[in-house]
């Protein structure tokens, strides 16, 4: 005979994979407000920027940092620093001493190892950081439109075409709209650590190669509308696409970073998180946030320390660009880590 206290955590936790981790209560407050908002500030930008251009009028270009200085604190960094109580929850266990000192330790060794390459080759580390950031910003995606919206994507080869086009949209299309822009970025961030700058990826800005980014993007999009069959799907890429054709990128990612993807991976923490759930089941979704406040602040003070860090070894200009482009760089060594632990999150919830 079966427990039936087993039985009746059994029924949960199938339930919990069948939804991607999602119970239907915390998707309806999630669409409410994370999607809704997320799709309305992008579309009010689209517009804003359309009208920009259309008349001419020039936007100061320090306010393009303005998003990813508001990162350190509202929901950017944060984002990522609970990764260390993940692997517990999704056991269903309270995150005690060794689970909590087993991710400090792998995030140790992956970010000091990424941050040498960074020194030894750093051409190599940025390119390096732009396909890890495809390959996060779209898993984070994908995991929204299943788990979120409930997009019908059923087969391996429709989810993994998604997580392209997806993560695709914020790394690739500016480089097809705003080529001088990112060959700034890319600049600024190689910069830091070898005075040839961007002359060292100069292949990523050759018409033939950006000819063929087009062709993949098409190509990507094209398979991801057809196999997901979703109005939802297709709408999101189409808001995507407009988006970082249209607002300059640097700020364009910025917001993106801020109240897209992080937005959608507190959601996905909040939906993990037995007590924060209680309160968006009863109705209390700003309960849940600041309980994610408070299990978040420890770490992102933690990371605000090893970027104080990163900059007396690396030494970076003292300018907004210098301060930015080591932002980035301190961006790109948690990234991988953090793709880790979302990867074991996408593997549990059964995403794939
Ligand atoms: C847990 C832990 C911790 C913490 C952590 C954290 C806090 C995390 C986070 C994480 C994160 C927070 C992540 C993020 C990410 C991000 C990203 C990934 C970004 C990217 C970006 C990009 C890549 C961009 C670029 C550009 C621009 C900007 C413009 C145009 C051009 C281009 C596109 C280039 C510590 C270490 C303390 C300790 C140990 C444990
Ligand atoms: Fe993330």
């Amino acid at each position: 005979m079966t427990d039936p206290e087993s039985a009746d955590v059994n029924e949960r936790s199938t339930a919990r994979y069948r939804d991607y981790g999602v119970s239907d209560g915390c998707r309806r407050a999630l669409v409410r407000w994370v999607v809704v908002p997320s799709w309305v500030l992008l579309g009010f930008l689209v517009v804003t920027f359309a009208v920009v251009r259309a008349t001419g009028v020039s936007v100061p270009p320090s306010y393009r940092y303005a998003p990813f200085l508001v990162s350190i604190v509202v929901f950017g960094l944060p984002h990522g620093a609970v990764d260390h109580l993940v692997p517990a929850r999704l056991r269903d266990e309270k995150p005690d001493l060794v689970s909590v000192g087993r991710v400090m330790a792998v995030y140790t060794v992956l970010v000091v190892m990424y941050a040498v390459v960074w020194f030894v080759a750093p051409g190599l580390a940025f390119v390096f950081f732009i396909g890890l950031t495809l390959y996060h910003w779209g898993q984070g995606d994908l995991h929204a439109s299943l788990g979120f919206l409930r997009t019908n994507l059923g087969s391996r080869l429709g989810r993994a075409v998604t997580l392209v086009s997806r993560g695709s949209m914020p790394m690739l299309v500016p480089l097809l709209a705003f080529p001088e822009e990112y060959r700034d970025v890319a600049d600024a961030v190689i910069r830091v650590f070898d005075p040839r700058g961007a002359e060292t990826i100069a292949f990523a800005f050759e018409p033939a190669f950006r000819f063929s980014v087009g062709v993949f993007l098409v190509v990507f999009v094209s398979a991801t509308v057809y196999l997901s069959r979703s109005s939802f799907e297709a709408g999101e890429l189409a808001l995507l696409g407009v988006y970082f054709a249209t607002v300059p990128p640097i700020l364009a990612v910025g917001f993106y970073f801020c109240f897209w993807h992080s937005t959608r991976h507190i959601g996905r923490l909040i939906a993990l998180d037995p007590v924060a759930v209680s309160h968006v089941e009863d109705g209390n979704a700003t309960r849940a946030l600041l309980r994610f406040g408070r299990d978040a602040a420890p770490l992102t003070a933690g990371a605000v320390v090893i970027f104080a860090a990163l900059w007396l070894v690396a030494s970076p200009p003292a300018t907004v660009e210098g301060f930015f482009a080591l932002y980035l760089i301190l961006l790109a060594a948690l990234t991988l880590p953090h793709a880790g632990v979302v990867t074991l999150m996408d593997r549990v919830q059964r995403v794939w």
